[in-house]
């Protein structure tokens, strides 16, 4: 048959220069990642049999094997699982299909210093090229369950594979790594070892469900029979299905072990939960909380959903039914005692026991999270900062947890040690007279600090919530309260915020008013366009203007998250509101009581407004505009 030379892909190409390069310094986990390819295509390949029994495939004896040859300084990982066809190989091994690691590819070129570089190749698993970490050639042989001929990709990892289609290959999948020398003092140990082969096995595979056995360690002593003939071969892992034992049976390093692998993550997971369901319908779970949100995590096609197994048996990856979208970075595996084998996506979309199962796995989760958040403040920060914005989400989706997803959402606020807050918490400190929950959105902690509008409450010391992810802009509307306090925005309707010693009395404030009622219809006409009320302010005390919605109106936040969305909203005019007592607007109510010719006045106004929309962050109508008005004013002070 005829060779072909290919191509590797660009960002294959950058990944195997990393691999041969090195960047991760523990080179032991090649293992892990052929033997968990390997385990999925066992995986793949009973469930196939399962569903199609005309499929022409011998499952009678599902393993991996691992075979060691010190002489030709191989070692070869084996299973007679799925295989691959020819077109796959090339689709599959040649190119990076997961758009994860090619986004990471992205990210590892802008990180300007290698230091880092660990951290960030963590996120991604690396699967098959991570052979080339140990191994200047890689040749791989693989038949497809059912189809006649097989394929032989080799590649030495520079820039070109080559493809070759076979006839004897064995249903299933090797991959032979021919080894580099072995360098201990950079972590490259030697391969072919036994012992060592089987401490990685134990270290990072124990768990996988399938037998590895270890065959025919060419050059090595003491492993053969007394004959000289090899003896049968050992099964290295004890496959056992960790879910299915207690806690206190299995090692955190079990369990971390375990979440690498179904996780693809090379960090340890910041959270393990376990549950056994037992009754009527029996199932078990182990679920895992990253300790990183992954990059993808807002993307439309974010793969989320846990494994689905039944009776231990692999039925599905990404099953999406069993936690609401608003927990879709957890991780894990449920296996299921009741369901049937030949379950599919339709039919758990409708089955009353898995939306059962949905039910109590999401409040398992939420319950983890709230004694996280009681035993260990610093891991539910670290959750919180990762996760926090996606949960929020839950909120507005799911009215059923709505009360144990507020018990567990925090906030930075403008009081308090550490930064943040919970609903109770601010409401427990709120001081007698406060009757509502105050918060401001914005699109950042520093944008909102500055924000005209908490002038007045930072003057009183009045705590306000800092709510800087966008669907805060979305979940307050929809929860509205808690524990009978409505949540109101300091953007948002008029704020009375109750008379202070030193202020105005009742009739001075009326005499101001009177004072200036004519300018505010003035102006009120000169922004027709832009303002629907010009009124004067309780809350600025530093700053002339600022503008508010009414309790109804949509934020400007939101109205530019719906037109990225690509709907239609209508420009919402909002209140410009004056501070009577700041100089600008005092001297603006004289010069507006003097004048006939107001058309000087009206720039003036233009610019109060444009300064009102800078000052929140916002950007002028018209830049060049306010520039010129701006320069002009300057260059009179000259
Ligand atoms: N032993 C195997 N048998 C059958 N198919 C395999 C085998 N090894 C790899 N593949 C196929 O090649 C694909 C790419 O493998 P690779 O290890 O590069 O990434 P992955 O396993 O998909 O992702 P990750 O490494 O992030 O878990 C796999 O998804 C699988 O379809």
């Amino acid at each position: 048959m005829p060779t072909e030379t290919f191509e590797f892909q660009v960002e294959a190409r950058q990944l195997l220069q990393l691999m041969i390069h090195s960047v991760y310094s523990n080179k032991d986990v090649f293992l892990r990642e052929l033997v968990s390819n390997a385990s999925d295509a066992l995986d793949k390949l009973r469930l196939a049999a399962l569903r199609d029994d005309t499929l022409d495939a011998d499952v009678s004896d599902l393993h991996i094997e691992l075979e060691t040859d010190q002489d030709a300084r191989t070692l070869t990982v084996r299973d007679n699982g799925i295989g691959m066809s020819y077109d796959e190989v090339g689709r599959l091994i040649g190119t990076i299909a997961n758009s994860g690691t090619a986004a990471f590819l992205r990210e590892l070129r802008e990180a300007q210093d290698g230091a880092g570089t660990e951290g960030l190749i963590g996120q991604f698993g690396v699967g098959f090229y991570s052979g080339f970490m140990v191994a200047d050639e890689v040749t791989l042989l693989t038949r497809r369950a059912g189809e006649r001929q097989g394929t032989r990709w080799t590649s030495r990892g520079e820039g070109t594979y080559t493809l070759e289609k076979v006839d004897d290959a064995p249903q299933g999948t090797s991959v032979t790594l021919h080894l580099k020398p072995a360098d201990p003092d950079n972590q490259l140990h030697d391969y072919t070892s036994v012992w060592k082969i089987k401490e990685i096995v134990k270290r990072y595979s124990d768990f996988i469900t399938w037998p590895i056995r270890l065959v025919g360690q060419n050059g090595q002593n003491g492993e053969k029979g007394d004959d000289g003939e090899a003896s049968a071969p050992e099964t290295l892992n004890s496959m056992k299905a960790l879910w299915a034992r207690s806690r206190e049976e299995v090692s955190e390093e079990e369990y971390h072990e375990l979440y690498k692998h179904i996780g693809h993550d090379w960090r340890e997971p910041l959270e393990t939960i376990q549950l056994q369901a037992e009754g009527t319908f029996e199932y078990q779970a182990l679920l895992f909380v990253p300790s990183h949100a992954p990059h993808d995590l807002f993307n439309q096609n974010f793969r989320r959903g846990l494994q689905l197994y039944v009776k231990r048996v692999f039925i599905m990856d990404d099953c999406e039914e069993l936690l609401p979208p608003y927990l879709r970075f957890v991780k894990g595996v449920v296996d299921a005692q009741d369901l049937s084998l030949n379950v599919s996506r339709e039919i758990l979309q409708q089955d009353r026991h898995i939306r059962m199962m949905q039910r109590r796995l999401t409040k398992k989760v939420l319950s983890s999270v709230k004694s996280m958040m009681t035993d260990d403040a610093e891991r539910y920060a670290t959750f919180w900062r990762e996760f926090g914005a996606v949960v929020k989400e839950g909120l507005i989706t799911d009215p059923d947890n709505r009360d144990a997803l507020l018990a567990v959402t925090s906030f930075a606020t403008t009081h308090g040690d550490d930064g943040t807050v919970t609903l109770k918490q601010y409401v427990e400190r709120m001081p007698d007279g406060q009757d509502d929950i105050y918060y401001i959105t914005g699109e950042s902690r520093e944008s909102i600090d500055n924000s005209p509008h908490m002038e007045a409450f930072r003057e009183r010391g009045i705590e306000v919530l800092l709510l800087t992810d966008p669907v805060d802009e979305v979940w307050v509307d929809a929860v509205g309260e808690f524990e009978g306090k409505a949540l109101r925005s300091i953007a948002k309707g008029e704020i009375d915020l109750g008379a202070r010693e030193d202020e105005q009395s009742e009739g001075e404030r009326e005499k101001q008013a009177e004072d200036y009622a004519g300018l505010l219809g003035w102006m009120r006409e000169q922004l027709s366009e832009d303002v629907k009320e010009v009124r004067l302010s309780t809350r600025l005390t530093v700053s002339p203007a600022c503008l508010v919605a009414d309790s109804s109106d949509l934020t400007p936040a939101l109205e530019n998250m719906y037109r990225a969305m690509g709907q239609e909203v209508p420009r919402t005019r909002r209140i410009l509101e004056l501070n009577p007592d700041h100089a600008l607007v005092k001297g603006l109510n004289e010069a507006y009581g003097e004048r006939e010719d107001r058309s000087d006045l009206s720039d003036t106004a233009e610019l109060l407004y444009a300064l009102a929309v800078l000052a929140e962050g916002g950007r002028p109508k018209d830049p060049a505009r306010f520039v010129r008005l701006m320069a002009d004013r300057m260059e009179r002070t000259l």
